[in-house]
């Protein structure tokens, strides 16, 4: 018997300036790790904020988990802006008291316990998205989504910042990556999505895609899938595929700005 999903989107569709970005996209997000890749502009950050609820979709249906009270959603955002002047564990310490975690226990779960009186403009890049991501996982919600955690981080960091992140999923709690770090993927997901020009183009358990495409990895199967030859282990800051073919920023519909909510990694929901 499968896992009861935490979240699906059913036929979710988010269009910018007429155009398709997430086109019916139907996905059970079940219990466990479930790695969303695909070439750049595929689709996967807008996968993230529909299914978080930063974004609205244009057509179509999203199930949250959670009802009222509690944190169900934490989210990490591709570029997190932090409120200046606070420390890394003050920073931490705001949104534990919402969610009764411990600020301190969330900065040790990042390798970041000695970086708690720094403050956070002090902080490296990678140190920045190590936050951003136990901020996310503050309170234990139901799904944690994470879009690209691993990137501009060195070779240890980005194998913590996977492991954080794969640590919080349990029978109760789905983990979604969106990443271009195949090699952490192969190491860390249950399962795949591959999105290819806004639609779904093969997802379930990482073995049994695996054998479906007689791929050897996660590496190949993106291959196959895909279309597009996979990053090497590290390359996640030059993603494969050439990506924004389907129009930019300021195409006229705007953005629904990342609602400071979000932004927090803790969900309004
Ligand atoms: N707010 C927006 N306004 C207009 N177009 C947008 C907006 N957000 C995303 N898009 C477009 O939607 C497409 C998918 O973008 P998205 O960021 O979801 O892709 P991605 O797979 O996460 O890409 P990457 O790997 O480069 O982060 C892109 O062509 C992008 O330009």
């Amino acid at each position: 018997m499968p896992d009861e999903p935490v979240a699906a989107l059913s036929d979710a569709t988010r269009t910018y300036g007429g155009v398709p970005v997430l086109d019916a996209v139907s996905l059970a997000v079940e219990p466990g790790v479930t790695a969303v890749v695909g070439p750049n502009g595929s689709g996967k950050s807008t996968l993230i904020r529909v299914l978080v609820g930063a974004t609205e979709p244009t057509a179509g249906e999203v199930r949250q988990p959670g009802g009222p009270g509690g944190k169900s959603i934490g989210y990490l955002p591709q570029r997190v802006p932090f409120r200046p002047g606070f420390t890394a564990r003050e920073t931490l310490a705001f949104y534990g008291r919402l969610v009764g975690d411990d600020p301190d226990a969330a900065l040790e779960r990042v390798g970041l316990g000695d970086a708690g009186d720094r403050r956070v403009e002090a902080l490296s890049g990678g140190m920045r998205r190590l936050l951003g991501i136990a901020q996310a996982v503050l309170g234990d919600p139901a799904l944690v989504a994470l879009d690209e955690p691993a990137s501009g981080l060195d070779p240890g960091m980005r194998e913590r910042a996977f492991r954080a992140a794969a640590e919080r999923a349990d029978g109760d709690t789905a983990v979604v990556i969106a990443s271009h770090a195949l090699d952490l993927v192969d190491e860390h997901a249950d399962r795949v999505a591959v999105l290819r020009r806004g639609g779904v183009a093969a997802a379930g358990p990482l073995d049994r895609l695996l054998d479906d495409h007689d791929a050897a990895d996660a590496r190949e199967l993106y291959r196959v899938v895909a279309g597009e030859p996979g990053t090497r282990a590290g390359d996640e800051d030059e993603p494969p595929g050439d990506g924004d073919e389907r129009g930019g920023e300021g195409d006229g519909e705007g953005d629904d700005a990342e609602p400071n909510v979000h932004v927090t990694g803790v969900s309004d929901r």
